[in-house]
């Protein structure tokens, strides 16, 4: 029998796995939005969100959370950081025991400093938690482009089966039984995206990003590592792959926020233009103090930070980083 799933969160890349996941199992998508559930039914599109891509007919939506979770096998959540929590806790009624639950979504939860597979834990203990994470931008999904991603589950069995489920023509799907490492490369890469953005914004050239890129991916390894990651993880698809894809898109919202912030935006106005989420901004200052309390050194990530709370110009983070003392490659800075 195939497995059910349920995913929640109407937004790009919650659109683009229901895709993905609707030519392996049937799913539900729920959206709060009500255009959109009726834009996704009857016309086969979400267009707000991913307004040239066509979604499959089998993908079907509903405005009932309900409806979504409570004959799903799997819960897949694609709700942004800042509200993961509060949807959780209102799809809990609904969810049936033991039913795994994936995570999307790179952030922290601003309140507490947790990933969002702690914030599954504590909402739903008992059920087998995961994230799919990766080089992996909505748009060139949708527009039929190959990538590779990976679900991370501690669970050998259970993440094999759920490969699977996403794993389909063109996207990739690998596993990793290292799943704070592998949620951790996707939190912390959208902050060394937005460095690289200030980068380009302020009009560096190719070797400053290559320089920030292979800097920041030493900082976010550290972290990475300290916390209880496994160093190897940040060389792969979950850590490097997705600074790459992220630091030098064109389609990635941290690299935009950060392009705005070197041209010398306000970071609200910034913010106010822009109908989709850049996970980045909100993380800056909880890694900052996950920084601090594991004494890890992150230069490039306190700039970002800085600059996103508007007490330090683009330009000066800029000027710092390229004017600090070079020691050797293996030290912080
Ligand atoms: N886009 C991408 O390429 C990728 C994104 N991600 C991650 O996926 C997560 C989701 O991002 P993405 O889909 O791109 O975000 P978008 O900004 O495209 O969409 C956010 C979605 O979340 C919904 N939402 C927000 N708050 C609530 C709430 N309280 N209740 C119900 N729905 C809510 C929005 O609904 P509404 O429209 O009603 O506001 C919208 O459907 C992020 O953590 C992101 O980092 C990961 C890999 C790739
Ligand atoms: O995580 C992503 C690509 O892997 C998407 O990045 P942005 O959120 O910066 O668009």
């Amino acid at each position: 029998m195939k497995l059910r799933v349920g995913l929640l969160g109407g937004g790009s890349w919650g659109t683009t796995v229901a895709s993905l996941v609707s030519r392996n199992a049937p799913i539900k998508i729920w959206a709060r939005d009500n255009d959109t559930v009726r834009d996704i039914n009857e016309n086969h599109r979400n267009s707000k969100y991913l307004p040239d891509a066509t979604l499959p007919e089998a993908l079907q939506a509903t405005g009932d959370i309900g409806e979504a979770v409570k004959d799903a096998d799997v819960l897949v959540m694609g709700i942004p950081s800042n509200n993961f929590r509060d949807v959780l806790k209102e799809a809990k009624s609904y969810l049936r025991p033991w039913v795994p639950v994936i995570s999307l979504t790179k952030g922290l939860e601003l309140s507490t400093g947790k990933r969002m597979t702690e914030v599954i834990e504590e909402v739903l203990p008992g059920h087998p938690v995961g994230v799919l994470t990766g080089p992996n931008l909505a748009r060139e999904i949708m527009a039929g482009q190959a990538a590779a991603s990976v679900i991370s589950m501690e669970d050998e069995i259970i993440v094999k089966q759920l490969q699977q489920l996403f794993h389909s023509g063109l996207f990739r799907v690998y596993t990793n039984t290292d799943l704070l490492g592998c949620e951790l490369g996707g939190v912390l890469k959208n902050i060394i995206a937005i460095a690289v953005g200030m980068g380009d914004g302020l009009g560096a050239g190719d070797n400053t990003r290559s320089a920030l890129i292979t800097r920041g991916l030493a900082e976010i390894t550290r972290l990475g590592v300290a916390i209880g990651g496994r160093p190897e993880t940040f060389s792969g698809l979950t850590g490097m792959g997705d600074m790459i894809a992220t630091c030098t898109s064109p389609l990635s919202r941290n690299r935009h926020v950060g392009v705005e912030l070197g041209k010398g935006r306000k970071i609200d106005d910034i913010i106010e233009d822009m109908l989709m989420v850049a996970e980045g901004v909100k993380s800056a200052p909880t890694v900052m103090a996950l920084a601090k309390k594991y004494n890890v050194a992150m230069p490039i990530a306190e700039d970002v930070y800085e600059v996103t709370k508007g007490t330090r110009s683009a330009v000066r983070a800029y000027r710092g980083l390229i004017s600090a003392s070079a020691g050797s490659e293996a030290d912080a800075g």
